[in-house]
């Protein structure tokens, strides 16, 4: 039994924590800072999960105190940058909170067993095992692992091309642990995610005073990547000036922080994902077709969810037993009824959008199974052409707001309508000017609301 020693000084955090860990037959032991941690001699465990902030000293005083045990840090999405920080002076990775329990345990397991066998794992490029974390079996995605057994050792540049929702960031995540790079961080960048005004110096750093605001200097996150593997998701989101400096690092293995006149030597991998077509861009000139040939030495294609006929119950199977758990309701069970919709549902959202109703059904379901009301899917919406409502008016105080309302339903739906029916001719930029908010929001929203973000999607459903 792995022994594991959480160092977190919020109790009801840490005994969660502890709780979820013990349920998952770790042995877990609590500190509640750096100096109750080093009496309890961190060296004799498995494994530290620290978080960043703790009274006293800050959770990487451990990572060469506990060495060799590895020391996962714990930090809130605020603080990403100290968490790459982190990752420099040799944690092995860090969580985010509010921690996704199923991507915990997922990184704990991951950590214990590339620290129990020291050397990277041989990757056989003809087997056909399933990636970790990875469910289905059917035909097409047989081929995406066998594409990703016969990649990940060649230490090429590789575009994942598929949906939004299909599992991109899962795809990158498993060429990077069965690389000779599995030990070295692997940074993911959602690049939608980030304001276009800040996504050069967040990925390539900035010298202090390089622009209004830039009160530090900054290392970027391609930096961080440095002997690792930098995933960028939504590639093609990527303003064309940041382009020509991604191709410096690709085409000379080279980086200059912005205001800088230095260069720096860089060694990373770099996976691409986009769900669009990076060919079709470059020909409007909106992605650099140098570029676009430098990503695309190995290219994999992954399959929406609706024509993976054979995964979907087995996917929603094995979501579902790990949604019961994250809410304490193991045992329930999908309908006959829920069981064919389900495999009936075109899934224009995929395999996120699966998710996220299974989650609905395990909070709404009443009794010991889950009905076809509980999932709230709407077939009948998905498969009705969609013609935006008439947009409400803003207040000029909205305008500045990045968030709708919670309750206000109806806003959200105005949010789906409209995004579906203008996205095939608007960048993300565009679309999140148009509808006031940020293009952090409107990617969060996407998610939060299974929205995706391309045309076939849509005209396959209807
Ligand atoms: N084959 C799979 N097995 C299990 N879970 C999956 C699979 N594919 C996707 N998922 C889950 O679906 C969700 C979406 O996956 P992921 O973020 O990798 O998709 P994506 O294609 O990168 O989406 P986006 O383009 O919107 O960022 C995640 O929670 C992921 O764990």
């Amino acid at each position: 039994m792995s022994r594991i020693l959480i160092v977190e000084d919020e109790a009801i955090i840490r005994s969660a924590l502890k709780r979820l860990l013990e349920r998952h037959d770790y042995q877990v032991s609590e500190a509640g800072s750096v100096a109750e941690a080093e009496a309890l001699d961190p060296q004799r465990f498995d494994l530290v999960i620290s978080d960043l902030r703790l009274p006293g000293e800050a959770g990487t005083a451990l990572i060469e105190r506990a060495a060799p045990t590895p020391v996962l840090i714990m930090t809130s999405y605020a603080s990403m940058r100290s968490a790459v920080d982190a990752l420099k002076q040799g944690a092995v990775d860090y969580i985010a909170k509010p921690f996704d329990h199923d991507e915990l345990l997922d990184t704990v397991a991951k950590t214990l067993a590339q620290h129990r066998h020291e050397a990277p794992r041989e990757v056989s490029a003809t087997s056909t095992t399933i990636p970790q974390a990875m469910i289905g079996n059917c035909p097409a995605m047989q081929a995406v692992y066998t594409r990703i057994r016969k990649t990940a050792p060649a230490d090429v540049t590789v575009l994942i091309q598929g949906e939004s929702g299909t599992g991109k960031e899962l795809v990158a995540r498993a060429i990077h642990h069965q690389s000779q790079r599995a030990r070295a961080p692997l940074i993911c960048v959602n690049c939608a995610a980030i304001p276009e005004t800040l996504i050069e110096s967040e990925l390539f750093g900035h010298e202090k005073g390089a622009f209004t605001g830039a009160s530090a200097a900054r290392t970027g996150l391609v930096e961080a990547a440095d002997g690792g593997t930098l995933f960028l998701d939504e590639i093609g989101e990527l303003p064309l000036d940041a382009q020509a400096r991604l191709l410096r690092v690709l085409q000379e293995g080279e980086i200059r922080k912005i205001g800088s006149v230095e260069t720096r030597h860089v060694n990373i991998r770099l996976i691409a994902a986009t769900h669009r077509d990076l060919h079709a861009l470059s020909k409007s000139g909106e992605f650099r077709l140098d570029l676009y040939y430098r990503l695309n030495v190995m290219q994999i294609d992954l399959p929406p969810l609706r024509e993976r006929e054979d995964d979907i119950l087995e996917l929603a199977d094995v979501l579902l037993a790990s949604a019961c758990r994250r809410h304490a309701r193991e045992g329930l069970k999908l309908s006959r009824s829920a069981r064919r919709e389900i495999r009936d549902y075109p899934w224009p959202g995929n395999v996120r959008e699966l998710e996220n109703a299974l989650e609905r059904g395990v909070i709404l379901a009443e009794g010991h199974l889950i009905h076809p009301d509980d999932l709230g899917l709407s077939p009948q919406a998905a498969l009705r052409p969609m013609t935006p409502p008439t947009p409400p008016p803003r207040s000029a105080a909205g305008a500045q707001d990045d968030t709708i309302s919670e309750e206000d339903l109806s806003l959200e739906d105005y949010f789906q309508h409209f995004v579906l029916e203008h996205q095939d001719q608007m960048s993300e930029t565009e679309l999140a000017q148009k509808l006031g908010i940020s293009r952090k929001c409107l990617w969060e929203r996407r998610q939060r609301l299974g929205i995706p973000r391309k045309k076939s999607a849509r005209s396959r459903a209807s």
